[in-house]
C-alpha cells in the first residue's frame, strides 16, 4: 500500500531546520520522534467548490472558509555537511535518513552569517550551499552506482533486462519505484543502449533521477536579517524562481507563539497581524480580546512587520510547505460515505470530514486501496453517481471526491456497507488535465 508523502528538511548545522519543523508544526500533538513531526499543507477544501463550507467539520487538521490545513509528516534530516558522503558530519545517517523522503525542503542560511560547517561568520556566499548539497546527494548515488558499473552492465546484457529493471535494481534502495525509473529515462530520451553509456552519461542519469526521485525546494531563510537581501537577489536569479521560497522561520515560531498565547491576531502564511492596539484604533474598545504586549515584543512585531510581511507578503513559511507539496504533485483527495451530501457515517450533518494527500499520477483504484486498506473495491463512483474506472488517475477537481457504496455496491460485490468507497470524478467544468 502507499505510504503518506514525507517532505524532509535538508540543510547544514545551524540553517534553521528546526525553527522551520517547530514553526510549521502544532507542538501540542505533533512529536512523532524528535525528527519527525506534522506540519499542516493548506489547500483549497472541496467544501468551496460545492459551497458547503459552514458544515465542513475535519476529522484532521481546520477548515476555516474553504481553506484547509491537512496533516503532512516532516522529516528532519540533520547532521548535513560537505564530505557526508565520505562518512563527516553525520554523512551516513544523513543520507540514509534521506532516502525516506518524497521531496526536500533545502533550508539556507541566507544571512551568509554562517560557514558551510554551520559556524558564525559574516558574509558567507550562502548559494555555495545550495551547489554542494546536490553534489553531496549526486555523489552519494553516483558513486554507489559506478563503483559496480561494470558487473551491473555485464548482468544487464546476461539477462537480458529492461534499462529500468537494471536502474530499479540499483536505485531501489533509495526509495525508489519502476515509474520513477521510467521518468528519470523518459526526462532524458537517451538513445543509446544501457551497455553503451558513457560515465558522463551515467552522470546525467544520476542528475535526472535525483530531480525526479528528490524534487527540491529552496527555502532561503532568516530574510529578517539585513544581509539576507543581497544573497536572495542572487541566487533567486540563479535558479529556477519557481523552486525559491524566501522565509523567516524565527518570525513565523514567534508569531505563531504571540497568536497562541492571545497577544495577537494572525492569519498564517498572509501579512495580516493585528494587535490590541491595532484593534482598538479600528474603533473595538475591548481590543478584540487580545492581551497588551510589552514594549520588547511590540518592537519585534514592527520589526518583522518592516522587514518581512509588508515587504515580501508574509513570512513565507507557510508557502515552503505549499511549494513543497507542489513540486511533488501532491493531490488532495476528499473520502466521504455519500455522494450527494458529502458527509462521512455517523454523523450526517458535517461534509469532508476526511481529506489524504496522495501523489500525482496515482490511479482511482492505488487510492481507494490507500484509504480501505485491503477491504474489497465494488466499484467507484463519484459526485453525480457517475461510475469511474479503478484506473484513472485523480487530479485536482477530478476524480478527487469519493464516497461509500451503499446498496448498489453490496450488490455488486457482496461485501459490507463499512467496506465500500466509491471515488468518483467532480463536476465537468471543475475538471482539469492531469499534470
Ligand atoms: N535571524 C534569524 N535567525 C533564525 C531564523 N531561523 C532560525 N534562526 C536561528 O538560527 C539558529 C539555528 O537554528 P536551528 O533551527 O537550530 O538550526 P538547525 O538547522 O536545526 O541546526 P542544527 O540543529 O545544528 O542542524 C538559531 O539561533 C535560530 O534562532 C530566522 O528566520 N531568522
Amino acid at each position: 500500500m502507499p505510504r503518506d508523502p514525507l517532505i524532509g528538511l535538508v540543510g547544514k548545522p545551524s540553517a534553521g531546520k528546526s525553527t522551520t519543523l517547530n514553526s510549521l508544526t502544532d507542538a501540542t500533538f505533533t512529536t512523532i520522534d524528535p525528527q519527525r513531526a506534522i506540519g499542516y499543507l493548506q489547500i483549497e477544501c472541496a467544501c468551496a467548490r460545492f459551497h458547503v463550507e459552514d458544515k465542513c467539520k475535519p476529522n484532521y487538521g481546520a477548515c476555516a472558509g474553504g481553506r484547509r490545513s491537512v496533516p503532512i509528516e516532516l522529516l528532519d534530516v540533520a547532521g548535513l555537511v560537505p564530505g557526508a558522503h565520505e562518512g563527516k558530519g553525520l554523512g551516513n545517517k544523513f543520507l540514509d535518513d534521506l532516502r525516506h523522503a518524497d521531496a526536500l525542503v533545502h533550508v539556507v542560511d541566507a544571512s551568509g552569517r554562517t560557514n558551510a560547517e554551520g559556524e558564525n561568520t559574516r558574509g558567507y556566499d550562502p548559494s555555495q550551499d545550495i551547489a554542494w548539497l546536490r553534489s553531496e546527494i549526486v555523489q552519494w548515488i553516483k558513486g554507489n552506482l559506478w563503483e559496480r558499473w561494470g558487473s551491473i552492465r555485464r548482468r544487464h546484457v546476461a539477462t537480458k533486462a529492461t534499462a529500468v529493471e537494471t536502474l530499479q535494481a540499483q536505485f531501489s534502495g533509495y526509495g525508489s519505484n519502476a515509474s520513477v525509473v521510467a521518468r528519470t529515462l523518459d526526462r532524458l530520451g537517451l538513445k543509446e543502449p544501457l551497455e553503451a553509456w558513457s560515465e558522463d552519461t551515467v552522470d546525467r542519469v544520476v542528475g535526472a533521477f535525483i530531480d525526479e526521485k528528490f524534487p527540491t525546494v529552496i527555502a532561503l531563510n532568516k530574510i529578517d536579517d539585513p544581509d539576507a537581501y543581497t544573497n536572495l537577489m542572487k541566487i533567486t536569479k540563479q535558479q529556477d524562481p519557481g523552486l525559491v521560497v524566501a522565509c523567516s522561520a524565527k518570525a513565523e515560531l514567534f508569531l505563531r507563539k504571540m497568536a497562541k498565547q492571545g497577544y495577537i491576531r494572525y492569519t498564517e502564511g498572509t501579512e495580516f497581524v493585528d494587535t490590541r492596539e491595532d484593534l482598538i484604533a479600528d474603533g473595538d474598545p475591548d481590543g478584540g480580546g487580545l492581551k497588551e504586549l510589552d514594549e520588547k515584543n511590540k518592537n519585534t512585531i514592527e520589526e518583522y512587520r518592516d522587514m518581512i510581511l509588508f515587504r515580501y507578503g508574509s513570512t513565507g513559511i507557510v508557502q515552503v510547505l505549499s511549494k513543497a507539496a507542489e513540486v511533488l504533485g501532491l493531490v488532495p483527495v476528499f473520502p466521504v460515505r455519500n455522494v450527494s451530501t458529502f458527509s462521512s457515517g455517523s454523523d450526517s450533518k458535517a461534509v469532508f470530514r476526511d481529506c489524504v494527500l496522495v501523489k500525482k499520477n496515482m490511479t482511482v483504484g492505488e487510492v481507494g486501496r490507500k484509504v480501505m486498506g485491503d477491504a474489497p473495491l465494488a466499484y467507484v463512483e463519484g459526485v453525480g453517481g457517475v461510475r469511474v474506472s479503478e484506473d484513472a488517475v485523480v487530479a485536482v477537481g477530478k476524480n478527487d471526491v469519493k464516497g461509500s457504496g451503499m446498496r448498489s455496491a453490496r450488490r455488486a460485490a457482496e461485501v459490507s456497507e463499512e467496506d465500500i468507497e466509491i471515488l468518483g470524478p467532480a463536476n465537468a467544468d471543475v475538471l482539469q488535465d492531469v499534470a
